[in-house]
């Protein structure tokens, strides 16, 4: 009967749990995809882009989604640290692939690896996401950002523009 109810309450209560990688090449937004994840699902400030640092172990996020837990991995995509991605290719079911959409010169790069990532038996059925992040629009925010400080500075004596910025980087990474 002990049985019955624990299955019972198991089947009702306990969240499935997916684990998600997040891939690509450095500097493809990865880590401020999963900031910006963070920020919407657990109603958290997230880390200023100029605050993302490459990364160069593990970056963990958990979500809850329904009666769903996603466990999001983000590794470090800098040419060295690639080899690590396939460690955890096993436990994962599903991947995020991010490509930094305002950088052509790239895309052989991030090409290439994503066709080895798509290789590898481990794999084989997992759900792919490819996301093209815009990182020109951190070109346009870094341009405000300057340009806002320098009409600040200069007509509110050395005001800082921390207002301006924080209203440029919301609107910004809406739309990441
Ligand atoms: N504002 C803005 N900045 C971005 C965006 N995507 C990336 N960045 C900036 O680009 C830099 C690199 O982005 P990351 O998210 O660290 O890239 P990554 O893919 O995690 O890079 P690695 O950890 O080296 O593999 C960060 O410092 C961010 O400031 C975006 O959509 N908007
Ligand atoms: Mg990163």
């Amino acid at each position: 009967m002990f049985s019955l109810f624990y299955g019972l309450w198991k089947y009702l209560f306990t969240k499935t749990e997916y684990h998600v990688l997040i891939l690509g090449i450095d500097k493809a937004g990865k880590s401020t995809f999963l900031e910006k994840l963070k920020s919407i699902y657990l109603n958290t400030e997230s880390l200023p882009p100029d605050r993302i640092v490459p990364t160069v172990g593990l970056n963990i996020g958990r979500i809850e989604v329904s009666n769903t837990k996603l466990v999001f991995w983000d590794l470090g995509g800098q040419p060295g640290l690639r080899s690590i991605w396939e460690k955890y290719y096993e436990e994962a079911h599903a991947v995020v692939f991010v490509i930094d959409a305002a950088s052509p010169s790239r895309f052989e790069d991030s090409k290439s690896s994503l066709e080895k990532v798509l290789r590898n038996e481990d794999l084989q059925g997992a759900p792919l996401l490819i996301l093209a992040n815009n990182r020109i629009l951190l070109k346009l925010y870094q341009l405000m950002n300057w340009l806002g400080t320098w009409i600040l500075r200069s007509w509110m004596r050395g005001f800082t523009c921390l207002k301006l910025s924080q209203h440029m980087m919301g609107w910004e990474l809406k739309k990441v």
